[in-house]
C-alpha cells in the first residue's frame, strides 16, 4: 500500500511545551503520520526536534496540545539517539537484547529474534564485540538492530546517522529504507542534511526557530524507488534545492525565490 493512502497512526495537535527553565521549547506544533510512512524533520538547532520525538515516545509530557494514537494507545516504538548509546559492558548481542529483557525474555529465547536482527543489519560477525571495538557505522546498525528488535509500529530516529562520514550515511539509509520495505513500520526522521532529509521521507516538516513551531511541508516526490538511481536523478537535486529554500524561509522568515 502507498504509505499517502495509508490511515492515521499519529495525530499531534497544537502541542505546547515550556521546560521547567522557562525555555519554551514548542509552539503549537501539530502534524499526522500515517503507517508506513517516513517524514524526516529539518530546523535549525535548538527548534524543538529532539523535545518532539520525546513527547511521541512518552519521554515528555505537553503543557498542552494532544498526542492521539490509531487505536487508542501507542503502538511498539522504537528510537535510536544521536550517539548509540550502547552499554559499553555488553556484547552487540546482549546490547540488541535488553528491550527484550525488559520484556522479561530470557537471553536464550531471545537468540533468535536478537541475530535475526543482527543479521538484518549486516552485524551477525560482530555479535560478540564490545561496543568499544566497533566503527561508528557498526555502533548505529547496533543501535537500529536494538530500536527493531521489537519489531516496532513507528521508529523515531535522533539525527543518527549526523557523526558518520558520507558513504557510511548513504548506506545506513539505503538499509534502513530497504528493512522499512521489509517491516513497514512509519518514521519520524530528525536530521540537519537536506540530502538526508528528501531521500527518505514521504514528506518534510521545516520547523522555525525556538519556540518550535511547524513553518512548511514538502511532499516529496518517488517516482520510483530510492537508490542510486533516485541519488543521481535530477528531480531528486530539484527537491534538495527546493528543500534548502523552504528551510531558509523557515529558519530567517524570508522569501528567496521560487522553487
Ligand atoms: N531537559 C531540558 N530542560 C530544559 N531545557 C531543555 C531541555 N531539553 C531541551 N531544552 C531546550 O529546549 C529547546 C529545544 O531543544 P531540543 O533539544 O528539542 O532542540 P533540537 O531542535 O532537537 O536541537 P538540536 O538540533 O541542536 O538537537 C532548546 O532551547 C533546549 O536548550
Amino acid at each position: 500500500m502507498n504509505a499517502a493512502d495509508a490511515p492515521p497512526l499519529l495525530s499531534l495537535r497544537e502541542l505546547g511545551l515550556r521546560y521547567p527553565n522557562g525555555i519554551v521549547a514548542l509552539d503549537r506544533l501539530s502534524f499526522d503520520l500515517r503507517a508506513g510512512e517516513t517524514v524526516s524533520v529539518l530546523g535549525p538547532s535548538g527548534c524543538g526536534k529532539s523535545t518532539a520525538l520525546r513527547l511521541i515516545a512518552g519521554l515528555e509530557r505537553p503543557g498542552s496540545g494532544t498526542v492521539t494514537w490509531a487505536g487508542g494507545s501507542a503502538p511498539e516504538l522504537g528510537f535510536v539517539f544521536q550517539e548509540p548509546t550502547l552499554m559499553p559492558w555488553a556484547t552487540v548481542a546482549d546490547n540488541v537484547w535488553l528491550p527484550l529483557r525488559l520484556q522479561g525474555r530470557t537471553r536464550a529465547a531471545a537468540a533468535t529474534t536478537i541475530d535475526a536482527a543482527l543479521d538484518r543489519v549486516g552485524l551477525t560477525a560482530a555479535a560478540k564485540a564490545y561496543p568499544h571495538e566497533l566503527s561508528g557505522g557498526m555502533k548505529m546498525r547496533a543501535s537500529i538492530a536494538r530500536a527493531l528488535a521489537l519489531r516496532p509500529q513507528l521508529l523515531l530516529m535522533d539525527e543518527p546517522f549526523g557523526a558518520l562520514d558520507e558513504l557510511t550515511r548513504q548506506r545506513l539509509n539505503d538499509d534502513l529504507l530497504a528493512i522499512q520495505a521489509e517491516q513497514g513500520f512509519a518514521m519520524v526522521f530528525v536530521t540537519h542534511s537536506v540530502y538526508e532529509s528528501v531521500y527518505l521521507a514521504d514528506r518534510v516538516l521545516l520547523m522555525g526557530p525556538a519556540p518550535g513551531r511547524l513553518r512548511e511541508e514538502i511532499r516529496i516526490e518517488q517516482r520510483g524507488l530510492r537508490g542510486e538511481a533516485f541519488r543521481t536523478a535530477a528531480h531528486y537535486g530539484e527537491q534538495c534545492v527546493a528543500v534548502s529554500r523552504a528551510l531558509r524561509r523557515a529558519v530567517e522568515g524570508v522569501a528567496v525565490g521560487p522553487d
